[in-house]
């Protein structure tokens, strides 16, 4: 059974992000609360006031459609297949069935474009054959009609690279952290990666294990989700074990937390399950971005979360360690296949 989402809260943080407001310090505690609730309950909420501008939004939404509307060879001239270093990047397009998100289900209903931050191919984590990494491939605008695509998709992941680090501060201040608690796990932004998906209409008489995305939580520390106006994400609810579907709200992000949040808190903020069916008959298009921070950050339980008599649940790991193993995870199930 999938319910509305009236459980997924929406809240503007705009006492974070807009000078006018910024030094209310009762509006600004109130975002702190709301936020710090939504995590104990679900792990995700919306957040409007977030400050990327709408038209830089728009423009990357219709740069992706345009993107996947073209065919299958032009998509491959930047297949992921094609990344360098070969087998160790995973930046570029992926085709339909690619990931398999969820162990035991047919391969995911949907391609993907994945794109970081700039990096040469003599990058430090490039040369020591980090998972991932490699520099971005960019399609040939002129040739494919794609004017602006570098420069807005750039754009873009600089401003949500800054939006992060700000939500970040709030989350910080609902864990009663210092509010740059989490300041250095995002020096720099390497690791955090725009994907751009499309998932095709789901067939009627689909099998009971096709998904368009197969039921899984996500894997670093914060995830800040565009869908379009079609709906069709779903969220576990933690106590009922039924799924809420997530409404879409204009130029609103889903921001949902990762595995290193949960681990960070000890299992007070929820990593959730969450998964994709597109019934809508139509091309749905949304654009998750992964704030992924520095590899060797330690992510362990901190000590504001883990109670006097109470077991820390985690032993220390780093973010690159969590990486490899649940990117590993998602890939090979199809390799083995
Ligand atoms: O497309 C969506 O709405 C969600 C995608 C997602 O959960 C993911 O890629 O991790
Ligand atoms: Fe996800």
């Amino acid at each position: 059974m999938v319910s509305a989402s009236k459980e997924i809260s929406l809240i503007d943080i705009s006492p974070f992000t807009d000078p006018k407001s910024s030094n209310n310090a009762a509006l600004r505690a109130d975002v702190v609360k709301q936020v710090k609730q939504s995590c104990l309950t679900h792990g995700f909420f919306q957040i409007l006031g977030h400050g990327v501008p709408s038209d830089l939004i728009s423009s990357v939404f219709s740069l992706s459609k345009r993107f996947f509307s073209l065919p299958i060879e032009d998509k491959n001239t930047v297949s992921l297949t094609k990344a360098v270093p070969k087998g160790n990047s995973n930046r570029g397009f992926e085709i339909i069935g690619a990931q398999t998100l969820e162990k035991g289900t047919q391969p995911d209903l949907k391609e993907g474009f994945n794109i970081g931050h700039e990096i040469p191919l003599d990058h430090e984590y490039v040369r020591q054959g980090k998972f991932g990494h490699g520099p971005n491939q960019w399609p040939d605008e002129e040739k494919l009609s794609l004017q602006g695509f570098r420069k807005d998709l750039l754009d873009y992941h600089r401003r949500i690279t800054e939006l992060s680090a700000i939500v970040m501060r709030i989350l910080a201040l609902s864990l009663d952290l210092e509010e740059d608690y989490f300041d250095g796990f995002c020096k720099e932004p390497e690791v955090a990666a725009i994907k751009l998906l499309h998932y095709p209409p789901h067939p009627v008489n689909a099998a009971d294990d096709l998904r368009g995305a197969g039921a899984h939580t996500d894997f670093g520390a914060i995830t800040f989700l565009l869908q379009d106006s079609l709906g069709g994400l779903e969220v576990l609810d933690p106590h009922s074990k039924t799924w809420i579907s997530v409404s879409p709200v204009p130029n609103a992000y889903v921001v949902n937390l990762g595995d290193a949040m949960q681990r960070w808190t000890n299992d007070r903020y929820i990593s959730n399950v969450h998964r994709v069916f597109n019934r809508s008959g139509k091309e749905r298009y949304s654009i998750p971005f992964f704030y992924d921070g520095n590899l060797d950050f330690p992510i362990e339980p901190i000590a504001t979360c883990v109670a006097e008599g109470e077991k820390a649940r985690y032993e220390r790991t780093t973010m690159e360690e969590m990486l490899n193993q649940r990117f590993g995870q998602a890939y090979k199930s199809n390799a083995e296949k």
